[in-house]
């Protein structure tokens, strides 16, 4: 086992405790198309008896013409009374041409029913099941995607999925076609002569333990190739989403290792569930030979001599021996499937433990039942002795969270602002994404406009605060579609004007395509400049009463900078803020500056106060502005 195997997952510790699978995704997502499951299984069942009509008149129509001496002029076929048969050999030699076109006809038909029936299931289950694991996935804590498991969610979403869909219409009705070939062929040769289809039959207990043995051994390496599998992708994605620093770092090989090994892992892995899925089709394939050889042998005997061999006793005509042959050979293939259909069954096992691991994944940030509205928010912020520390979701109960917030407290009234500073790692981030409520406060509250945040519905919430952050993502799609995003109705000339008040308006209309101008995926296209006065004009057209600002501290022009700072002081105006600021001349006007320490609040007042107090604050403030030039101890970069 290599060190692969080990690593555990957030998925794992959910996947595990998931029951029965198959079942509960059959009755969770199957039963709403029952329709189409039941109208596949039906096409399926006669398109397959009617495949059997072929060879079994074949043989009736052999016996017809030579006849052994016992039976001659007989025309008799399985459940059809002889006196529907006719009894003249002509007739008997066109009523066998029209019924096996006939089953021709009735086993391309109910084929294609099938066919259409049967995707219809399985793509509509995997339809709902992708559309309803990105749903959850998107609900789930913030703290899941801390653990940066992105590959294995894409896992879940791309191939997962398909290996449900694979299953669903490929490996149920294969074993439905399996049972009924099986089953079908099993009575049709005991009624025709039951002493040499014993014979013929005896392989299939032997293909049945076989098959046991096999999805034994086989299913913990089919769970690990899946592992492998999400692992592997993990690992491209990773790899991808870093080409930047790979570059610049000249660490190409360095990568190309990494994703070496778990290539190699995967392919290790692959290795140990082929070797077996290989012993085992021949292995089904020398079984049904086996039966075929020895129908053959005693057949042969029984009508070259013309007594029946050993034991056996009773005739055997060529027209029977013939259908026997035919048949046998017919079992051959559906049951050399098994192996395809144990394959598909332990992928889909698994896959759904997958996502059922993910759908059983708790939520700790959600709505209440009954979730205060804000319809229209005043804006006022109050943090009341709130502490938080960050907790592993996979955490066990001994696992000892590090206090990053200690017992801080403030408040903000509707438009005034609220500074943090303090050195790297003080908390300042955290501050923030406690008020959008990424995460939730351990001990004390934070209220928005006197409600606690835990109390108000998320998506209100939400909409109240427009964040400015020092890292701009931007969807693939053009400029007007990001400006808009979060205010879909908008319209242009919305946009417009969110844009000139974040001093974008000039830039985008420079570009050859306006607002029309596709940014590439993740905004690559334009400079971090552009990207944050696009965030800013997002926000502006969002228009929210509460603003979170985490201040970018990517050095831009010296114009850049005086756009983008003229740009936030109006966004600020009259909205509460929440500013984390790197440098102090943005915050001088801030109504509070709360200097932080390992999430303690040890200084606060307006910036005069703080001056005076010539403290932390002061101290940072004079080497800023060059007045000093010791250290800055509250360097926040
Ligand atoms: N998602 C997370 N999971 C666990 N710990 C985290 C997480 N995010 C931050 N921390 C830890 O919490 C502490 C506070 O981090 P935070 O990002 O709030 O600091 P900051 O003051 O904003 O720092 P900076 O100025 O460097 O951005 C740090 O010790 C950090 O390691």
């Amino acid at each position: 086992m290599s060190a692969y195997d080990e690593e555990e997952t957030p998925f794992d510790a959910y996947r595990e405790r998931v029951d029965r699978p198959l079942t509960r995704l059959f009755m969770e997502y199957g039963t709403d198309r029952l329709g189409w499951f039941s109208a596949g299984m039906v096409a399926n069942f006669v398109a397959r008896m009617a495949s059997l009509v072929a060879p079994l008149l074949l043989g009736t129509a052999i016996d017809a013409v030579f006849p052994p001496p016992e039976r001659a002029g007989e025309f008799t076929l399985p459940v059809v009374p002889n006196a529907w048969l006719p009894v003249e050999q002509m007739p008997q030699f066109w009523f066998s041409v029209t019924a096996i076109a006939l089953a021709f006809v009735v086993t391309a038909i109910f084929t294609w029913i099938y066919g259409v029936t049967a995707n219809l299931f399985a793509h509509g289950v995997m339809h709902t099941v992708r559309v309803d694991s990105f749903e959850k996935m998107q609900r789930l804590d913030q703290t899941f995607f801390d653990d940066k498991q992105t590959g294995e969610v894409m896992a879940v979403l791309n191939n997962d999925t398909q290996n449900l869909e694979m299953f669903l219409d490929n490996a149920l009705m294969n074993s439905l076609r399996l049972i009924v070939m099986v089953l079908g062929i099993a009575g049709v040769l005991f009624y025709l002569n039951w002493q040499l289809a014993l014979i013929t039959l005896v392989a299939v207990p032997l293909m049945v333990g076989f098959t046991l043995w096999f999805m034994r051994v086989a299913e913990p390496r089919y769970v690990r190739q899946r592992s492998a599998v999400a692992r592997l992708n993990t690992r491209l994605e990773n790899s991808i989403a870093g080409m930047e620093l790979t570059k610049t770092t000249a660490n190409e090989s360095y990568e190309t290792e990494r994703v070496r090994k778990a290539s190699k892992n995967l392919f290790d892995r692959t290795i140990d569930v082929l070797k077996l899925t290989y012993l085992y089709r021949p292995g089904m394939e020398l079984l049904a030979g086996v039966s075929f050889a020895v129908t053959f042998l005693v057949g042969g005997l029984w009508l070259t001599t013309g007594t029946a061999p050993g034991p056996l006793s009773g005739s055997l005509s060529v027209g029977d021996f013939v259908v026997f042959l035919m048949l046998t050979q017919r079992i051959v293939a559906p049951l050399a499937e098994v192996s395809n259909i144990v394959d598909q069954y332990e992928n889909a096992k698994a896959s759904s433990e997958r996502i059922f691991g993910l759908m059983d994944i708790p939520v700790a940030i959600q709505d209440d039942e009954d979730p205060v509205s804000l319809p229209d928010p005043d804006g006022r912020v109050e943090y009341d002795s709130v502490s938080f520390a960050y907790d592993d979701i996979m955490a066990d109960e001994d696992h000892e969270a590090e206090t990053v917030i200690d017992d801080v407290s403030f408040s903000a009234e509707p438009g005034e602002m609220v500074a943090l500073v303090g050195p790297t790692g003080a908390g300042k981030s955290t501050m923030l994404k406690l008020l959008m409520r990424l995460y939730d406060v351990d001990d004390g509250e934070i209220r928005v406009d006197g409600h606690d945040l835990r109390d108000v519905a998320i998506e209100d919430l939400r909409e109240a605060t427009g964040y400015v952050g020092q890292e701009t993502f931007l969807f693939d799609g053009t400029i007007a579609d990001n400006i808009r995003y979060g205010s879909q109705e908008a319209s242009i000339d919305a946009v417009r004007e969110a844009a000139k008040a974040a001093e974008a308006h000039e830039f985008i209309q420079d570009l050859e395509e306006g607002y029309d101008t596709r940014v590439g995926e993740r905004g690559v296209k334009l400079s971090g400049g552009q990207r944050q006065r696009i965030a800013i004009a997002r926000t502006v057209l969002q228009d929210p009463p509460i603003l979170v600002l985490d201040e970018a501290t990517s050095a831009v022009d010296t114009e850049t900078e005086l756009a983008i700072q003229r740009s936030i002081e109006r966004l600020t105006a009259d909205r509460t803020t929440l500013a984390i600021a790197h440098r102090l001349s943005t915050i001088r006007d801030a109504d509070t500056i709360l200097v932080l320490e390992a999430g303690e609040v040890v200084e606060r007042g307006d910036h005069e106060q703080l001056l005076a107090e010539d403290g932390r604050y002061a101290a940072l403030w004079n080497v800023q502005a060059g007045q000093i030039d010791e250290p800055a101890e509250l360097s926040g970069d």
